[in-house]
């Protein structure tokens, strides 16, 4: 035997009708016998219950509603059904109809709705439904009988969720399918949701009702599968309307799906489906709009899994209470009173937590209820209350629950780590924790703000074959800004592929526009969205939405050399969003400040990362930190780490003007926005700043001595017009700088030297036997004398500027983001 069930959505209109015939008729070719079990066309029983309200209200528009429910049965009459046989199906469909107008008739006399009569009401959505398709099949020529499983599923008379009595119900099923097999075996059409009491009396079956039908049907019949027939293609990793990446789960076992819809995966009921679980019985769980899809099966075993979970689920909205006090520890009975109390007032827990102090309980439960459960529990332990055993009773409100549910995670260690560790680097704060000894679940309660972002972080974590997401917001489409986009996503392809990260750039903004789109931007329409869609540059605006998205995995990163924008770092990285930045102003401003963006970045698992603060690309301050942490010294460092004075040194030749090097530097790339911050020695003055600090030294930018090379008029030009203007009149001071050092045979370097807490900057003239003489283009050198490199030093060589070399720096230490996030 094979068990078909169709829900609502694929029962709900004539074409989706059709489809489902279409899967009984090629069902039917196979050699099993087959059963179906339909559920009420799509918001049938809404509609029903709807109208039973109504006839209560006396609301005499009832009818109205009774005549559309109709309607939509006679369409499919006509739609499926040859003209000259539709009279018959539409007598028979008007007959029910007549029946359920004349009880809401009853209903609206005596103006009473009895869950007994709300039963019956609602039963004629299932009888409506399957009778009329069982005699569209028949008109497409395959033999199929109607079957009312009031007839066979005998329940209590718990009417609304009615118990099932198994003794009664089974022989019934097996006889019912006994005579059929005798007969010329039509295929049954069974009412889904519906049975009766022993007295005849309609009942329903609850949530999932139909599903159970079906589990009921195959669990009498010892069928070798059941098929829940849905409109998704089955069950997937997490809900998808909050998780983009959740994709299909191929096979589940039964207690995994139960912990997972108990955490609100919706699409199959899977306590309904016990009785099937019960005998083995696999499930499968299918698209009826996409029949080829395999969906999932849910069995006693799962296959090997790729992954140690096998979903996330969460509950959208809960509210925690909690029960604290002295009195609690080490006293029998507390928790057996609570439980009982609860239990006496019908009151579902859905998680419960209690520490081994067992100084408190919490429990979480369905808000609606809060009031009246912290009423309930106020009364029953007034006493202890009284006498302090008890603290107050506490209601915790706009919370959710994220489980985190497999079978994997039976004896497998660090899923919990991994677990705390990511909702942690994203500032996801637990408020209570459960897990069952199964070590199938995993339960979490945090703040109901926080539940996009866990369920994406996580999602992210656990499915690692999904590319991770990191979700960039960038300040500065410059040279730098820009050219970081344009590797972003010349690399888009090879990072998921090679590295499953996805780069997401969901805002970005300079001095004039700022456009956000927190699905991400097209980078390569990045300019037109800035320029259409883009609305005026708010620093604070752009930060505050940042926060307000509250995306996990995100990052920061500054391509500008702006002042202002360093006091936001501090905020971010409290919201736990890591900052990268090629701009030097945040670390070389006070020690206080570059001490207090790297504990608030520490303190919140967060990286605040700045690589090309120094040498562009090269691998200095990486260098410097991993040096340190190990426990080198620094003795000296010695370096040039100005792209542009190398360029300028460089290039500066007898026949060229001073002026004109200084433009080509600026040209490809290597001076500041501001070229006077190179030449002043600003720049170089801010680097070494950044290094001394980085090796452990206490030093305010005072601390640093630079002597400039530039004449004073040059060092007083207001603008940067007016500075290549003086650069050009003061052209024989450096011509002269130049011809001196060249008749000495020595080479001009702006060398940088940090000694004994000293740092100093200054123009020197290398000679030939100099380690810095044969620098070439806008080459940097730093060279680190430590206690472990004292005899000969460890240099670092190579491009210290430039708009891809830099670009790169940047594009790396995000991508390393990426990699600890993850
Ligand atoms: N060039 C190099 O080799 C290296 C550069 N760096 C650093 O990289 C950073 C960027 O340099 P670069 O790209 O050359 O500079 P650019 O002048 O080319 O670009 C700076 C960008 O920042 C934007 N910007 C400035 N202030 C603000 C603000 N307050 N709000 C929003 N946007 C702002 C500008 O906007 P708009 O477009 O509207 O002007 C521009 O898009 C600098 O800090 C520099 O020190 C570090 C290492 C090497
Ligand atoms: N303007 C800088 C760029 C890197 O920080 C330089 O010339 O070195
Ligand atoms: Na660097």
């Amino acid at each position: 035997m094979h068990v078909l069930k169709f829900g609502g959505t694929s029962v709900g209109s004539v074409e989706s009708i059709r489809q489902v015939i279409r899967i009984v008729d090629s069902h039917r070719q196979q050699s099993n016998p087959i059963a179906v079990v339909l559920s009420a066309m799509g918001g049938v029983t809404n509609q029903l219950i709807e109208i039973g309200r109504m006839a209560t209200n006396g609301q005499l528009d009832y009818m109205e509603l009774a005549r559309r429910i109709e309607d939509r049965h006679f369409n499919v009459i006509k739609a499926l059904i040859p003209i000259k046989e539709q009279s018959k199906v539409f007598a028979t469909v008007r007959g029910t109809i007549n029946e359920l107008e004349d009880l809401l008739r009853g209903v609206s006399l005596i103006r009473e709705l009895t869950p007994r009569t709300m039963d019956l009401i609602m039963s004629f959505g299932e009888r409506l439904s399957n009778l009329v398709v069982a005699e569209c099949v028949k008109a497409g020529g395959t033999p199929a009988t109607f079957c009312d499983a009031r007839d066979l599923i005998k329940t209590d008379a718990q009417f609304g969720h009615a118990e099932v009595n198994y003794t009664l119900t089974t022989p019934l099923v097996q006889g019912y399918f006994a005579d059929l097999s005798n007969s010329s075996s039509p295929i049954p059409f069974v009412t889904g949701f519906i049975g009766s009491t022993e007295k005849g009396e309609t009942t329903t079956l609850g949530r999932g009702g139909s599903d159970y039908t079906a589990s009921i049907l195959g669990a009498a019949l010892n069928a070798e599968v059941i098929d829940i027939w849905t409109d998704v293609d089955g069950m997937m990793t997490a809900d998808p309307r909050k998780v983009p990446n959740a994709f299909n789960i191929p096979t589940i076992t039964y207690a995994e799906a139960m912990e997972l819809s108990h955490f609100g995966a919706k699409v199959i009921y899977p306590p309904s489906l016990q009785p099937a679980f019960a005998r083995n019985i696999p499930i499968r769980v299918l698209n009826t709009f996409n029949a080829d899809h395999p969906g999932t099966l849910v069995s006693r075993t799962a296959e090997r899994r790729q992954y140690t979970i096998t979903g996330i689920s969460s509950i959208d909205d809960v509210a925690l209470v909690n029960v604290q006090g002295s009195g609690m520890i080490g006293v029998a009975g507390v928790s057996a009173k609570l439980f009982g109390v609860l239990a006496a007032h019908r009151i579902s827990v859905i998680l419960i937590s209690q520490a081994s102090s067992e100084h408190s309980i919490c429990f979480a439960i369905d808000p609606k209820g809060a009031d009246r459960v912290k009423a309930i529990l106020d009364a029953e332990f007034a006493v202890d209350i009284d006498h302090g055993h008890i603290d107050n009773i506490s209601i915790e409100r706009d919370l959710s629950i994220i489980a985190t549910v497999g079978e994997g995670m039976r004896k497998s260690s660090g899923i919990a780590g991994k677990l705390f560790s990511v909702l942690g680097k994203n500032g996801v704060n637990i408020v209570a924790v459960a897990q069952g000894s199964s070590e199938i679940n995993i339960s979490v309660v945090i703040t109901k703000n926080n539940l996009s972002k866990a369920l994406n972080a996580l999602h992210n974590v656990f499915f690692q074959s999904e590319a991770r997401v990191l979700n960039v917001f960038l300040v500065g489409t410059g040279l730098i800004g820009q050219t970081l986009l344009r590797q972003i996503h010349a690399q888009d392809a090879y990072l998921r592929q090679e590295k499953l990260l996805k780069i997401c750039v969901v805002g970005l903004a300079n001095t004039k526009k700022m456009v956000l789109d927190p699905k991400g931007l097209n980078l390569e329409q990045w300019q037109d969205a800035q320029q259409i869609d883009g609305v005026t540059t708010s620093l604070e605006a752009f930060v505050e939405k940042i926060k307000s998205y509250n995306l996990p995995n995100s990052v920061f990163i500054d391509c500008t050399s702006d002042k202002d924008i360093v006091q936001h770092y501090e905020s971010l990285l409290d919201a736990n969003i890591s900052v990268v930045t090629p701009n030097k102003v945040a670390n070389s401003g006070s020690y206080a400040e570059y001490r207090r963006l790297q504990r608030t970045a520490l303190n919140r698992g967060v990286k605040f990362l700045y690589e090309t603060n120094v040498g562009a690309g090269l691998p200095i301050i990486n260098t410097l930190q991993g040096l340190l942490t190990s426990g080198d010294r620094f003795l000296k460092i010695e370096a040039i780490l100005s792209g542009t004075l190398s360029y300028i040194f460089n290039s500066f030749a007898p026949g060229s003007k001073f002026v004109d090097v200084v433009r080509e530097a600026k040209e490809k790339g290597y001076t500041e926005p501001d070229p006077r911050d190179d030449l002043s020695g600003q720049d170089v003055a801010r680097k070494i700043l950044i290094l001394a600090r980085e090796a452990g030294f206490e030093l305010e930018p005072s601390d640093v001595t630079v002597e400039t090379l530039l004449p004073p008029a040059c060092l007083a030009a207001p603008t940067i017009p007016a500075f290549f203007d003086s650069l050009e009149a003061e052209n024989g001071y450096f011509e002269k700088l130049l011809s001196d050092a060249s008749d000495r045979g020595e080479k001009l370097r702006m060398i940088a030297t940090f000694e004994n807490g000293k740092a100093v900057i200054g123009l020197r003239g290398v000679g030939p036997e100099h380690p810095f003489y044969q620098l070439t283009g806008a080459d940097n050198i730093i060279s680190f004398t430590t206690e472990r490199y004292k005899e000969r030093p460890l240099v670092i060589k190579g491009p210290g500027a430039g708009a891809e070399v830099t670009a790169s720096g940047v594009f790396a230490d995000m991508v390393s983001i990426g990699s600890y996030l993850g």
